[in-house]
């Protein structure tokens, strides 16, 4: 069975259940300072603030980093290590740190605390996945709040998310949320890097994020962040494209973390209109590996990402990788932008024998199980210009 057919035979969540689900994802530099070490004031805050919301009945899951910036002082580093074992070794001394002060400080508030610890590839994995869902299920069924980090000790560099954008991202498509809130330490997305351009102006929503919004997020303006608000921004197109709208911005006082649920906060909206993503097709999206990439007409293109059709071999123009059908292809169009992905009822060698042929034609020349190159069942479109 392909890893696609046991995504769909899986349990999936019922809406209601979930409505009220809230993913906080909080950055490091919101809970540390630029020398390393927990800011104990920083985190009594947030639990209060996320505790405010549990009681009000909000199913809550807090995505926290810190655990490196946490750990390196203790480590012995003077600065946040740069390399890779370095900032190991620093997140498992500090991640323990971390899960202390939390559940400390969320007793103070009478909420319990379980910690998560998940890699790239577990959400790749439908076992892992699967089991890791039930658990924030069941925890959140029995009001415990998960507070889920990277398992920075055992990831390799390629795979590392780095930086938890991507992970909260990721979560909140899992289960299914009403929004994301990535808290970090400005609110929300300027013009320009507010840090190094007073000038900058501050977008207070934004309805779909294309090139431009990319152009103007930068990098991270402290020591300890990582991914900036680039990182930010490719996460909140990842959640919106799986159903879920996105606040960035800062939770600094009493009542911001509330108004930012509540379309009020110091911060970016980036709104959605696309329905929640069935697990198929999240795994399709996010988490399949492809093995091959179809380039396609304008007319095709329009087909699958427009009309909501299925891709035909007249509109394949080029063909590159080693499939097989049943693999899951990446397709692009005649300018090398991605479209999206789905799987392939072809191989590799049969597709570029008929590309840009017509239906007729192909049946005289090969046999195959369908005709269409990717069914519309089994394709998702991930382009940033979607609505062309
Ligand atoms: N266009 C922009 N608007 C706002 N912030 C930006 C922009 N470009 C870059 N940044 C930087 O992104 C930083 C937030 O990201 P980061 O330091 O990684 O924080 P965190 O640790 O919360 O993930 C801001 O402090 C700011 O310096
Ligand atoms: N997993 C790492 C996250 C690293 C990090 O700094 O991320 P972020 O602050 O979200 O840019 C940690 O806990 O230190």
């Amino acid at each position: 069975m392909l890893s696609c057919e046991i995504f769909l035979k899986m349990g999936e969540r019922s809406d209601s259940s979930m409505q009220q689900t809230i993913v906080i994802k909080i950055g490091s530099s919101s809970l540390t300072s630029d020398e390393g070490g927990l800011n104990r004031n920083k985190i009594a805050f947030f639990a209060s603030e996320l505790s405010k919301l549990h009681h009000k009945g909000y199913q809550v899951l807090l995505v926290t980093s810190g655990a490196v910036a946490a750990g390196f002082r203790e480590m012995g580093y003077i600065s946040r290590p740069k390399l890779l074992h370095e900032k190991q070794a620093s997140a498992s001394v500090g991640q323990a740190l971390l899960m202390q002060a939390y559940h400390e400080a969320f007793a103070s508030h009478s909420v319990g605390v379980a910690q998560i610890l998940l890699t790239r590839s577990d959400f790749s994995n439908r076992q892992r996945i699967h089991n890791a869902s039930m658990t924030i299920e069941e925890l959140l069924k029995h009001r415990v709040i998960p507070i889920i980090n990277e398992n920075d000790t055992v990831v390799v560099d390629e795979l590392k998310f780095g930086d938890n954008d991507m992970l909260s991202a990721l979560v909140a498509n899992l289960v299914r949320a009403r929004q994301l809130a990535i808290l970090t330490d400005v609110d929300g997305l300027y013009t320009d890097n507010p840090r190094s351009n007073p000038d900058a102006k501050r977008l207070g929503r934004v309805d779909e994020i294309g090139e431009e919004i990319y152009r103007i997020a930068g990098g991270s303006g402290s020591s300890v962040g990582t991914g900036g608000m680039r990182s930010k921004i490719e996460a909140a197109r990842i959640a919106t494209r799986g159903g879920v709208p996105v606040f960035i911005g800062r939770v600094a006082e009493e009542g911001d973390l509330r108004a930012a649920i509540e379309g009020d906060g110091k911060g970016t909206y980036f709104v959605t209109s696309e329905h929640n993503l069935p697990m198929k097709k999240q795994w399709l999206g996010f988490h399949s590996s492809p093995q091959g990439r179809i380039t396609v007409d304008a007319g095709a293109e329009h087909a699958l990402a427009v009309g909501g059709r299925s891709l035909l071999p007249a509109g394949v123009v080029a063909v590159t990788g080693d499939f097989h059908p049943g693999d899951v292809v990446e397709v692009v169009n005649v300018d090398n932008q991605t479209i999206g992905r789905g799987v392939v009822n072809y191989a590799n060698w049969q597709l570029q024998a008929v590309a840009g042929l017509s239906t007729e034609e192909v049946q005289k020349r090969i046999e195959v199980n369908r005709i269409e190159v990717i069914h519309r069942d089994e394709w998702i479109t991930l382009s940033v210009h979607k609505q062309m």
